[in-house]
């Protein structure tokens, strides 16, 4: 197990470089510039020289001189060189998003330049500047996608290995606090997912919003920008970290760089120390001590607690079939050390024999024998702990039945036997859902339980067993069990899946494993359950399930978990704590009033399964208050020996509207295939709109309504200079406000050219409320997915 997470040091601009400063060896990464002023100045003239040359046929092509030695803040590294290693920062005065074509190559040149020098030189990461203009967000992303792009041309002329790109962003903004992350994951989208595209969030001033937090934890974070500013001084004045920033680092230590697909790294970066430094106890190196500090104490509380370490890498597994296959030895070792889930089976039976013991159904001096049966016997665990019970409870006259299909795992078992069980179970290799007995079960026990509960056929497996060798009173373990699902954005799943060499990788579930992932609604939505006997009810299910969006999101899959009674109390639960779970049906609580909401909680310690996933082919975005409409299906087709899932998912918008508009909305949309119209008077049985109504614009409505297109004739060689002027050196973070300003002071970008992401004016349009007519609600459809896996054409188990 390993952590690995690294700190950093920006170090004051134009100090010593690399290895030139002792205090820089005590940290594992430096962030540098890449090139120096010299550059600039040296691009400066050769655009000055460019727009000196004729407009006519003979003006040359634009091209910005090479890197030479002396323009370099980041000399070439000798390899035998202990000093850490370097985190490049790209030109922050270029203009990526400028309408003048020059400037735009010039940008581009610029950073291209960089780039290729940090590739040839194997600096790993490069962090870019932020975009300066919410307007012309597009052409940012695809200057960053012509960089990315870069990456074959290098490879191919053997420059090494390309570095990543990370976008700095300030981890929030007060006036909409997902609008960095929507900026985000504009440019992502723009750039396809790239694998070598991360973001580095500068750790905020003020508190994150949760949501926002467990936003970015599923993100390919790889730096988080520490500003000395944002740290307070304690009782001794060392400086330290304010709680909610402390949890920030805390919660992405959990997460150990392994949203990303390239670095799997995350470096806390530090920068402004030589400002306060002087101010605080032990000075400068306080700092990078504090951030020390933290990191032990977190790793520390992360080894203790096994159901936090997330210190294994990120996995993507097919489901396992047992019902059609047989398991691996490996496997079967892997589940046998989950103690937490046999102690728990073990408490269950015990429990369930006791009240076969009280309900009379074996009294000591009975003659027929208390039948215990374990179904899908594996190598014995389950074997063990039914023994055991009935050892403890002195159980006179009973027979164990262990009935296993895998031949394997019956070579294990006939081992038990004699070792174990003193002979005294009765092993049969058979199929449950082909075993004929004459005896009938008292207790039959399985484990045929997958992520999402149902996925392993437990109801198909038990079937024949109920049907033939069970009685009314039969108990089962577990007695009951149900699937859960909500929609999750997991950006990493989405870009395994693009690569993964797995033909229709997207129309099929998958099990995640340690994959960062956020849920995006309000709940977790009960789709169906199974209550043994299952005989009699219906094995194919289908559902119409719908989640509450509060906050804009783009969805990557549908999360399938599960939780099944094993006995009265007794529960296996994989429903992450704290959730709230949605159920199908209103359930008693103990004071006998009916309520569809529960707490969600995972059962301790339980390692066992790790969730599933239903991928969707295309990431879905939804803006704010949506409501998520999921269609899913559980396929048993008898007649053709097949079993498997289908789902979709709409998101809609609820408008309130006065009744003629709402008469005339509906006549427009007649015969449009994909959008629908719905309206309820009864505000109660949707969820509840804004008090105010409001319709927040997403960002991509604001990039086709802006008009802020510079006039590309107006432009003048003082704009052009502009870029250059603007740079201006490292500002005090503490006379600005807001994420930006830390963002900005990391690139050395001058308050004067301020990004200005001006949200607020643009993102809220408010509707004239007066009570004229009478208001409607109104369901809009925004968008819908394609149904996946459709009759099972890409994903089955043969039910054979
Ligand atoms: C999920 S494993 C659990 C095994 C055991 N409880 C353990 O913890 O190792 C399920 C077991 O049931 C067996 N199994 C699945 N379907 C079966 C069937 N129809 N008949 C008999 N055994 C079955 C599999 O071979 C496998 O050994």
């Amino acid at each position: 197990m390993k952590s690995n997470v690294y700190v950093g040091l920006k170090p004051l601009l134009g100090s010593a470089t690399i290895g030139g400063d002792l205090s820089e060896d005590r940290y594992d990464y430096v962030l540098h510039p890449v090139s120096n002023s010299r550059y600039r100045d040296r691009v400066k003239v050769a655009l000055h020289q460019h727009h000196q040359q004729p407009l006519d046929g003979t003006r040359e092509a634009l091209t910005v001189p090479q890197l030479q030695l002396q323009d370099l803040s980041v000399p070439p590294k000798s390899p035998e060189g202990a000093a850490p290693d370097c985190i490049g920062l790209l030109a922050s005065w270029v203009d990526m998003e400028s309408a003048d074509v020059d400037v735009q190559e010039l940008s581009f040149q610029v950073l291209a330049n960089e780039h290729n020098y940090a590739a040839f030189v194997g600096i790993k990461q490069l962090i870019l500047a932020p975009p300066k203009n919410l307007a012309s967000i597009n052409r940012y992303a695809l200057m960053v996608a012509r960089l990315l792009s870069l990456r074959d041309s290098n490879l191919n002329c053997g420059s090494g290995e390309n570095p990543v790109l990370s976008i700095s962003l300030p981890f929030f903004e007060d006036s909409d606090p997902l609008s960095t992350w929507e900026l985000w994951c504009t440019v992502r989208k723009i750039c396809g997912y790239h694998s070598n595209l991360t973001v580095s969030l500068a750790l905020p001033r003020d508190r994150v919003p949760s949501y926002v937090l467990q936003r970015w934890l599923a993100e390919p974070v790889t730096c988080l920008l520490v500003s000395s500013s944002i740290f307070a001084t304690n009782q001794y004045n060392y400086p330290v970290l304010n709680k909610f920033n402390q949890q920030i680092i805390f919660e992405f230590q959990k997460i150990n760089g392994s949203s990303q697909t390239k670095l799997s790294e995350l470096c806390v970066i530090l920068h402004g120390v030589e400002k306060y430094g002087f101010q605080v106890k032990g000075g400068e190196v306080a700092y990078l001590e504090y951030i020390n500090y933290l990191l032990k104490r977190g790793d520390k509380l992360i080894l203790a607690n096994p159901n936090m370490h997330k210190f294994s890498e990120p996995r993507l597994m097919p489901p396992l079939d047992p019902f059609s296959t047989d398991i691996s030895n490996a496997v079967y070792h892997t589940f046998e050390q989950d103690r937490t889930k046999y102690q728990m089976y073990g408490k269950a039976i015990k429990r369930a024999l006791k009240r076969l013991i009280t309900d009379g159904i074996m009294g000591s001096k009975r003659d027929s024998p208390l039948v215990v049966l374990i179904a899908g016997a594996g190598r014995g665990p389950l074997v063990d702990e039914a023994y055991t019970a009935i050892m403890e409870l002195r159980v006179p006259h009973y027979r164990i039945i262990a009935l296993e299909k895998s031949s394997r795992a019956a070579l294990y078992l006939q081992k038990r036997k004699h070792e174990y069980w003193k002979d005294s179970v009765e092993l049969v290799k058979d199929d449950a859902c082909s075993w004929r007995s004459e005896l009938k079960v008292d207790l039959c026990i399985s484990e045929l339980l997958g992520s999402f509960g149902c996925n392993e056929l437990a109801p198909e497996s038990l079937l024949n067993v109920e049907k033939h060798s069970c009685k009314k009173t039969t108990i089962f373990i577990p007695q009951s069990f149900s699937s859960y699902v909500a929609p999750i954005s997991a950006p990493l799943l989405y870009q395994t899946l693009t690569t993964i060499n797995v033909p229709n990788a997207f129309e099929k579930p998958w099990i995640v494993h340690n994959i960062p992932h956020c849920i995006t609604s309000t709940k977790l939505n009960e789709i169906w359950s199974f209550h043994h006997p299952v005989a009699g009810s219906k094995l194919t299910k289908s559902a119409v399930t719908e989640f509450k969006i509060k906050n804009k999101c783009e969805i990557h899959a549908l999360i399938g978990l599960f939780k099944a009674t094993l006995f009265d109390d007794i529960c296996l639960s994989i429903l992450p704590d704290g959730s709230t779970v949605k159920m199908a049906e209103p359930i008693k609580g103990v004071d006998g009033s009916a309520g569809l909401y529960v707490k969600g909680e995972h059962t301790p310690d339980m390692m066992s399964w790790s969730p599933m996933v239903f991928p969707l082919k295309q990431p879905f975005f939804i803006s704010d208050d949506s409501e998520l409409e999921l269609f899913m299906t559980r396929n048993h087709d008898q007649a053709n020996h097949k079993f498997w899932y289908e789902w979709s998912v709409s998101s809609f918008v609820y408008l309130v509207m006065a009744e003629n508009k709402v008469r005339s909305a509906q006549s427009a949309t007649q015969g449009a295939s994909n959008a629908a119209l719905q309206t309820t008077q009864n505000p109660n049985d949707r969820f509840a709109l804004p008090p105010a109504l409001e319709i927040h614009k997403g960002f991509d409505q604001f990039q086709s309504t802006s008009n802020n297109q510079p006039d590309e004739s107006q432009h003048t060689m003082s704009e052009e200079y502009d870029m250059f002027e603007n740079s201006g050196s490292e500002n005090g973070f503490m006379d600005g406000h807001g994420g930006w300003k830390s963002v900005h002071d990391i690139h050395g970008i001058g308050s004067k050219n301020t990004p200005v992401f001006d949200l607020q004016q643009s993102s809220q349009i408010s509707i004239d409320q007066s009570p004229t007519f009478e208001e409607l609600h109104v369901r809009v459809r925004t968008g819908s997915t394609e149904m996946q896996n459709v009759a099972g054409k890409f994903s089955w188990i043969n039910l054979r």
